[in-house]
């Protein structure tokens, strides 16, 4: 990301529209490396699909600042496969929400990999959800839908057995913006790198306030990848219903404080039951 980009949201602009990808009109495309032979192992029957994705990400994912220029050399160990190797995290047909999706890393390194997925790409700058769009449509994904706004707002309205990020926020804040996202027993699949296991460590009570009821260190692609891809799993519990709960507080504060009724409850001296 550039920094000019880091602070500019894009909201107001009234810049609804599709950004063209297929090239660039100021800045010739960047040639984007050749797959190396382990992509085949990853993205099997789909690596001319992720070679696509590769080609973009070079062209219209540097002119329009998604990613830097550095980042293309190392496009494939760094971003498709970083993230692709994942894949096993998720069951066969699961729904996943990608939390500040970027340039689609690593929701559609998986879409692209794992057809049977549906991801939804959740994602609040603007220029960054057009261009996301226009890029499912010219690898012509059928399993991705592009959100925008913050992971908070769709708090209520969107929801799915799983999660995932990378690159957004320390633990403790994507626990907060992404577990009301899961539906129960659901689970955040976070890469995090080398941070892991100090993040969890340094987060565990906070997280398991939030509700976390498992949490677990999984690294993948140690065989394709000369730094595997670490994730921390994050497994929430089952919520009580919301009117449930309101029941069970106010059953709790009536234990704790017996002499204190309903003020029409005769125990509780109130003014409608004079002693
Ligand atoms: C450093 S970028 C990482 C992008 C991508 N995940 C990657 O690994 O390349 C962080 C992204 O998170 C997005 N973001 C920041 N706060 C967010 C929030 N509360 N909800 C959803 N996305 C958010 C930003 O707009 C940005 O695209």
């Amino acid at each position: 990301m550039t920094s000019r980009e880091a602070s500019d949201d894009g909201r107001g602009t009234g810049d609804t529209g599709t950004a063209p990808v297929a090239s660039s009109p100021t800045a010739g495309p960047e040639s984007a490396p050749g797959a190396p032979p382990t992509a085949d192992a990853v993205f099997g029957t789909r690596r001319p699909v992720a070679e696509h994705f590769a080609r973009i990400l070079a062209d219209t994912g540097v002119s329009h600042g998604l990613i830097g220029p550095r980042e293309v050399p190392i496009l494939w160990e760094r971003h498709l496969l970083n993230c692709a190797v994942v894949q096993p995290a998720f069951p066969s047909g699961a729904a996943v929400v990608d939390v500040g999706s970027g340039a689609g890393l690593p929701g559609l390194a998986l879409a692209i990999a794992r057809p049977d997925l549906h991801l939804h790409l959740v994602e609040p700058m603007l220029r960054r959800t057009n261009w996301l769009s226009a890029t499912i449509e010219e690898l012509e994904l059928g399993n991705c839908t592009v959100h925008r706004g913050r992971a908070e707002e769709f708090h209520g309205s969107l929801s799915a057995p799983f999660a995932t990020a990378r690159a957004v926020a320390r633990i403790d804040k994507l626990a907060r913006w992404t577990f009301p996202l899961l539906r129960d027993g659901g689970t955040l699949v976070a890469l995090k790198g080398d941070s892991a296991a100090a993040e969890l460590e340094a987060e565990e009570k906070a997280l398991r306030k939030l509700g976390m009821t498992a949490a677990r260190i999984e690294v993948y692609g140690a065989d394709v990848l000369p730094v595997p891809t670490t994730t921390l799993q994050l497994t929430i519990g089952t919520r009580p219903a919301p009117r449930a709960a309101a029941k069970r507080r106010t059953e709790r504060r009536s234990e704790r404080r017996p002499d204190r009724g309903s003020a029409t409850d005769p125990q509780r001296g109130g003014k409608h039951h004079p002693r």
